[in-house]
């Protein structure tokens, strides 16, 4: 019942979006780049393919706040509209795809605020991971957490050398919401999912990719975007319906159980984060990621003086 009621509801909202004439998509085609309120999400469209590239504009680690997740929901929603024909998701930082949810939301947070901050984060997973369009993420840097979401919810990735990408959650001292954990579970074969997740394992490239959790590694940014465009254009010979359908049925069992209860998942939020246990587990990851930061120039020096000290060596 539930099944065929979502099939009938993707069935219209697609050959809705069929039927939106080009002239939508011509505006942003006109214009090629689009960019959002505060530049957060940028959109390119490349005239030739028709594919956007969706760029996380959010320095210095594009951390998931608020603003940057309304941003990218309403980019979702416009693409959907304008029935884009591929998405490639990346960010602008050289070295972080997306540090994930910005902890400045979970740690201390302001209730009202943090309500639209999960509601803003439940909608960006639904639009993704349900999306009508094909999606494919040049993953250009670390990608923990919300980070190695948001590459997961994509059907393909393509990951530079020598980055991280996992769920980290419990590391934090934090469980994975049941979604995090069902977007893995439909990357990576079931018992590596449970392994990774329980150890919050970070992986870093070539073991990413012998896992299956990345599709191919590239080597830099316009080689991951071109590989991904590779992807994309294999779906130009399927009809556009029956491929949005196919993966919307595949991911349906996952998207309805949040759908369904989504209010309930914000109160289990709340209760997570209104733990002490939790809030004392943040409190020490905030003070932890600042002094690392502050340690950088210095450790930066240490490095160099190491370089030095070999090369010395070396020559005598
Ligand atoms: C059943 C119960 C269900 C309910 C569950 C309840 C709660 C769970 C909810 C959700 C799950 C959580 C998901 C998440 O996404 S949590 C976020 C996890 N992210 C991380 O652990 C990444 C942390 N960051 C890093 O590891 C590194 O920063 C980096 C990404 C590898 C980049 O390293 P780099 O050396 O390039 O940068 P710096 O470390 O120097 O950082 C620069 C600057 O950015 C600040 N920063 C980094 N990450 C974050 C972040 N996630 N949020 C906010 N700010 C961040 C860092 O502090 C530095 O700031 P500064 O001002 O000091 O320069």
């Amino acid at each position: 019942m539930l099944s065929s009621k979502f099939i009938h509801a993707f069935t219209r909202q697609i050959y809705h979006t069929n039927l939106i004439t080009s002239a939508t998509f011509n505006v942003i085609k006109k214009h090629n780049s689009t960019h959002t309120k505060n530049d957060l999400v940028l959109v390119d469209v490349n005239d030739k393919t028709g594919f956007s590239i969706v760029t996380l504009n959010r320095p210095p680690v594009n951390s998931l706040n608020l603003e940057l997740l309304s941003a990218f929901s309403s980019v979702l929603d416009d693409l959907h509209k304008n029935n884009s024909r591929g998405m490639i998701l990346t960010s602008s930082s050289s070295t972080v795809f997306s540090a994930g949810l910005d902890i400045n939301e979970l740690y201390k947070p302001d209730m009202d605020r943090v309500r639209k901050f999960w509601t803003s984060l439940q909608d960006c997973w639904i639009k993704l991971y349900g999306s009508s369009f094909p999606t494919a993420a040049a993953i250009n840097g670390h990608a923990p957490a919300g980070g190695c979401l948001f590459a997961m919810c994509c059907e393909y990735r393509v990951m530079l050398p020598k980055y991280t990408i996992g769920l980290n959650e419990t590391q934090l001292g934090i469980v994975a919401p049941t979604w995090f954990m069902a977007t893995m579970k439909n990357t990576i074969p079931l018992r590596q999912a449970e392994l990774a997740l329980t150890l919050g394992k970070m992986f870093k490239t070539d073991d990413a990719l012998k896992l299956g959790l990345i599709d191919e590694i590239a080597e830099n940014k316009e080689d991951a975007i071109h590989k991904c465009e590779i992807f994309l254009k294999k779906y130009q010979k399927i009809p556009q319906t029956a491929r949005a359908l196919t993966k919307q049925s595949y991911r349906k069992n996952d998207i309805m159980e949040l759908e369904n209860n989504r209010e309930a998942d914000l109160q289990l939020f709340f209760l997570a984060i209104s733990d002490p246990r939790v809030q004392s587990s943040l409190g020490k990851y905030v003070a932890f990621l600042k002094l690392k930061s502050r340690m950088k120039p210095i450790l930066e020096a240490v490095k160099f003086l190491k370089g030095i000290f070999k090369s010395k060596k070396k020559k005598n």
